[in-house]
Formats: C-alpha cells, structure tokens, sequence
C-alpha cells in the first residue's frame, strides 16, 4: 500500500515559511497533479515529500512508513521514492539501459554494476513499457527530447518506489510530444500501480490527466479534488479563475437563484467554509453575491437586424439577452468570442461550426447552473 498523506506541513527557507500548513492525502496508486502560480511552493513541496527539504512541523506518510514528523527525517534514498525532473538529467556515458539500470537495487547505484544488469530482463521490460526496447544501446545524446523523458521516468520506475514525483517533466517539449508523453505517464503508472506527484503550468494538462488536482497559491492548498469539482465547482473565484476561463459578475443572491444582468439564474452557492455543510451560512435574500459563468456555459443564436432579444425586465429568467461579437479568438475545434452588451464585456466558447463573424448581433443565454460566491469588497 503506497498511500501518500501530507499533514500539517510548514515548509521555509531562511527565516520566512513558504508552505503554510499543507495537507494532502493522495489514494495508493492515484495521479495528483499540483498546480499554482510560480512561486507558490510546489517544487519545494515535492523536494520536502523526497527528502530534500526537512519540514519546520507536520508529518508526511508513505503507506504505512512515516517518512518526516517531529524529530524524524528519513534520507531520501530511504523513502523509495522515484524522481522524474524537467530535464531527463540522464547520465551521458551511458547507455538508455545502462540509464534504467542504475535506478535497479542490484546495481546498487554504481556504474559498473549499472552495466551488468543492463542486460537483464527487468530493464528490457521497462523500456518495452515505453516503446524504447530498441533503443536501449544509444547513448542519451542519440535520443529525441521526449525519448529521453520517457527513459527518465523507467529510470524513476526501475527501483519499484512507492511513490513516483514528477517536476514538470513534459515542460521542456512541444505539443504534441508533451501529448504523448503525458499518456504514456498516465498508462504507465496506472499499469505499475505507483502512486504519483505532478506538477506541472498547465491546467489543461492537469485536468485530463491526473485522479486529483490540488490547486496551490502562496505556501496553501486552495482545494484538493476531482478533476471534475475543481472545474465545475471551484472553491475560491480566483481558482475558478485559474483552472480555467471565467466569467465573473455582481448580483445579488435570492433563494436559489441570483439577479445579475444576464436575468434571473438557477445557482448554487459555494460557502467560504468548504468544511461547512450547515445552511447558516447561505446569504440571506438580496445579499450581494459574484456570479461564475463559464464561457462554454453561453449559447447564442443570431439576431436578424433589429432584434433585440428577449430579455428586458428583471424577474424574467433564462430569455436571451443581445449582444455584439466584437472579437473571436480562433483555435480550430472551437473559439472563444468576445461580446458587448451595453457597459457588460463577456467571453463565449462556440464550436467552430457556430461561429459567426466580428459584428454580429446574438442572443445569449445562460445554460445550465451558475455558482455563487460571497461578495468581497
Ligand atoms: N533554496 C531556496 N532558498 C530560499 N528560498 C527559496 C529556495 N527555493 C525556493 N525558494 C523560495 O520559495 C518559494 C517557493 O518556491 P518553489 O520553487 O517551491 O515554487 P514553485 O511553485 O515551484 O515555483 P515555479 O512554478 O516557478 O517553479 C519562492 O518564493 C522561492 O523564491
């Protein structure tokens, strides 16, 4: 059992902390990425899970093994954890099978030994994993950016660790290699059954790829959830912000629904207390409240020339209001447009069978369920 449980961690460098309290429970053989703005102490939180950093307080679990807690440090080449870093950092004087060896227990981290179990089946098998069997007599100079990655994690594999970390390791390729190489990830560890750390810039990454997704910003853990929750229901707006496009207005909130410019729309409120699951803390009726509309949570239809839409009055729900495209970011499946509707600027995701041109007039609606927030001065 390789469960990986994080409490209570105060991190720091010199006299300031950088990780404030983080807690995390990753399920034995789950993916988490870790995502945040740079800065926010995700590499050290990997370095401290391996060892590198020794911890100010708090407690770090691997299965059933405490690897940090008060007075206690293990020595990273204790916690079998595997390290994949950005830049393969393979050796250079040997072979991609001499690479993996080294990572094997027989080879007992020398070179020399690292050469003779390079010929053994555990390493063939591994290379096989990542379609490399062929390659295993080239030298890492002979080999393509991602091959290397990949030769980078069977190295991190080779020693059968509980836990394998992996610090931005698709950063330093091309889109459609870092495609690749994040599925061969993802089958690879489902496949060894090896609990994993991700972190990684991209969202989108973060979000196709892992079980779970802790979203970190200055030293804290903002929520820690499904792919699926952190998009849908974020627990902050500047996460709803983060993870992905977002739309943000002021209404006020009544019953289960919120007035705000677009009309009347069924929402659903998310507490400060992610914790809570008491109602005391629901906003009274007419309270302020920050609206979260996603872009792709928008329809438009054409307006014929001097239509208006439906909407006029307040108290009306889910009628169109009209609007102009002033702008269209096109990405090929899809496109983001940007309408005006008097003072209101909001952005629409449309498939690129419904794009329509700079300047058209549409109708917009609300689809779905909006998300309320408390409004902060
Ligand atoms: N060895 C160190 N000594 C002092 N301060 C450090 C050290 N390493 C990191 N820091 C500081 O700790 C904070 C967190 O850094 P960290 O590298 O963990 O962030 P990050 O989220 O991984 O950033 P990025 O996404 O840019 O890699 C930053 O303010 C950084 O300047």
């Amino acid at each position: 059992m390789s469960r990986l449980e994080v409490r209570d961690l105060v991190v720091g460098y010199e006299a300031a902390d950088v990780l404030h309290s983080v807690s995390l429970d990753v399920p034995d053989g789950a993916l988490l990425a870790i995502v945040g703005p740079s800065g926010c102490g995700k590499t050290t939180l990997l370095r401290t899970i391996a060892g590198l950093v020794r911890a100010r307080a708090g407690e770090i679990r691997i299965g059933q093994r405490m690897v940090t807690t008060h007075g206690i440090h293990l020595a990273p080449e204790k916690r079998r954890i595997g390290w994949v870093p950005q830049d393969a950092a393979l050796f250079p004087h040997l072979t991609v099978a001499e690479n993996v060896a080294f990572g094997l227990p027989s080879a007992r981290g020398s070179a020399r030994s690292a050469r003779r179990a390079a010929r053994g089946a555990d390493v063939r098998r591994l290379l096989d994993l990542v379609g490399l069997g062929a390659l295993g007599d080239r030298l890492p100079a002979q080999l393509s950016g991602g091959q290397a990655q990949r030769v980078a994690l069977v190295r991190a594999l080779a020693s059968a660790p509980d836990v394998v970390l992996l610090d931005e390791p698709f950063g330093a390729l091309d889109p459609i290699l870092r495609a690749e190489l994040r599925t061969s990830v993802r089958e690879l560890l489902r496949e060894e059954g090896v609990t994993g750390i991700l972190v990684t810039h991209d969202q989108a990454e973060a979000l196709s790829i892992a079980d779970l997704v802790a979203v970190m910003r200055g030293g804290e853990v903002l929520q820690l959830d499904t792919p699926e929750q952190v998009y849908r229901r974020p627990a902050t707006p500047w996460v709803a912000g983060f993870v992905g496009d977002a739309v943000f207005l002021p209404g006020t909130w009544h019953g289960d629904e919120v007035a705000c410019t677009l009309g009347r729309l069924p929402a659903d409120w998310v507490s400060d207390d992610q914790t809570s699951t008491s109602l005391a803390d629901v906003p009274v009726d007419g309270a302020p409240v920050e609206v979260l509309v996603r872009p792709e949570e928008l329809t438009l239809s054409p307006l014929a020339d001097g239509e208006s839409g439906r909407r006029r009055e307040a108290g009306e729900s889910r009628d169109e209001f009209a609007a102009t495209v002033v702008d269209i970011s096109y990405t090929g499946h899809d496109a983001m447009l940007t309408l005006v509707a008097g003072e209101l600027r909001l952005r629409a995701r449309v498939t690129a069978a419904g794009l329509l041109p700079v300047g058209s007039r549409v109708g917009v609606r609300v689809a779905g369920r909006v998300l309320a927030y408390s409004a902060r001065a």
